[in-house]
């Protein structure tokens, strides 16, 4: 069976308050798992994530994983829970287990937090992963407190050559920035998303995306920042013909652009 989900984009980071949102993009990730004599895990999470379940539901198949991505990891594009919610979606699919999308969404946030890929569990991009579009949750609660389709809009995503990974902020002090957040919360509750989504990246700056950020909103971007601890840097476009000439702008100046665009499909099965 192959379990087809996407990436996305931060619109709040849930380190400092506990409240969350994401939005889903076009970055497919595809995981393919067989039943099998042996266990193949291509990765120590991958094992935490599967083992979590086995305990959990008294499974004791062993099954093969490979997983084929495009979301480029450590990038703040949401990588691990794509891989998280895949493996235990899947594997639910497999044993023909029928488990409600609420309850998915919580196991896959404590496995989260189990394979240490997480701080707070992450239902926010567990839920645009499961769902597509826009989803803004409470992560303290494990709870979806809306979530929306989304309006098509084009994406230029730059990539950088370090990444930054989620579970290294766990000792992060955030507390100082309460006041700020709590503005931030504010927008998102009245629906500006790309408000939030920049002004949640300036958080995680250190300084070196200006460059990129300006050359974006100059060459046609509406919206231009880091997508929540990044380093992932995303431009928005209205129109595919605004981001296509951005786009070539970017890369004749050398920079490491992907094309991407908002989308609403969720996570479904791919290949039986
Ligand atoms: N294609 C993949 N194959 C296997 N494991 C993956 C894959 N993509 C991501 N992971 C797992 O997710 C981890 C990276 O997750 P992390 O949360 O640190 O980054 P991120 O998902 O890019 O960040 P964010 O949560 O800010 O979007 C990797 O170390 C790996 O364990
Ligand atoms: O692991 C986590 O707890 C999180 C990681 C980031 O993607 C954040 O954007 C998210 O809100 C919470």
């Amino acid at each position: 069976m192959i379990i087809k989900t996407n990436g996305g984009l931060s619109v709040l980071s849930a380190f400092v308050n506990g409240y969350g949102a994401a939005i889903s993009i076009d970055l497919p990730m595809y995981t393919e798992i067989k039943k099998s004599g042996e266990d193949i895990f291509p990765t120590p999470e991958m094992a935490d994530t599967v083992n979590f379940l086995r305990n959990r539901f008294s499974i004791h198949d062993k099954y093969s994983i490979n997983i084929n991505s495009q979301i480029p990891m450590g990038m703040g594009l949401k990588s691990s829970s794509a891989m998280t919610l895949s493996l235990i979606y899947g594997i639910f699919k497999i044993n023909h287990m029928d488990i409600a999308p609420q309850e998915v969404l919580k196991i896959a946030s404590e496995a989260s937090i189990h394979n240490k890929t997480s701080v707070t569990g992450a239902i926010d991009d567990l839920s645009i992963a499961y769902y597509g579009g826009f989803c803004f949750t409470d992560n303290s609660s494990n709870r979806i407190i809306s979530k929306q389709q989304i309006e098509e809009k084009y994406i230029i995503l730059e990539l950088q050559d370090r990444m930054a990974l989620t579970y290294d902020m766990r000792n992060r002090d955030f507390s100082g920035y309460k006041n700020y957040y709590g503005r931030l919360l504010e927008l998102v509750k009245d629906g500006h998303i790309f408000e939030s989504m920049m002004l949640n990246g300036y958080i995680f700056s250190d300084g070196t995306e200006t460059g990129i950020v300006k050359k974006m909103l100059g060459t046609g971007a509406i919206y231009a920042g880091r997508s929540g601890k990044g380093p992932a840097i995303f431009g928005i476009y209205e129109t595919e013909s605004s981001m296509e000439s951005s786009f070539k702008q970017l890369t004749s100046e050398g920079y490491n652009v992907i094309r991407s665009r908002f989308n609403n499909y969720g996570i479904n099965i791919y290949e039986q």
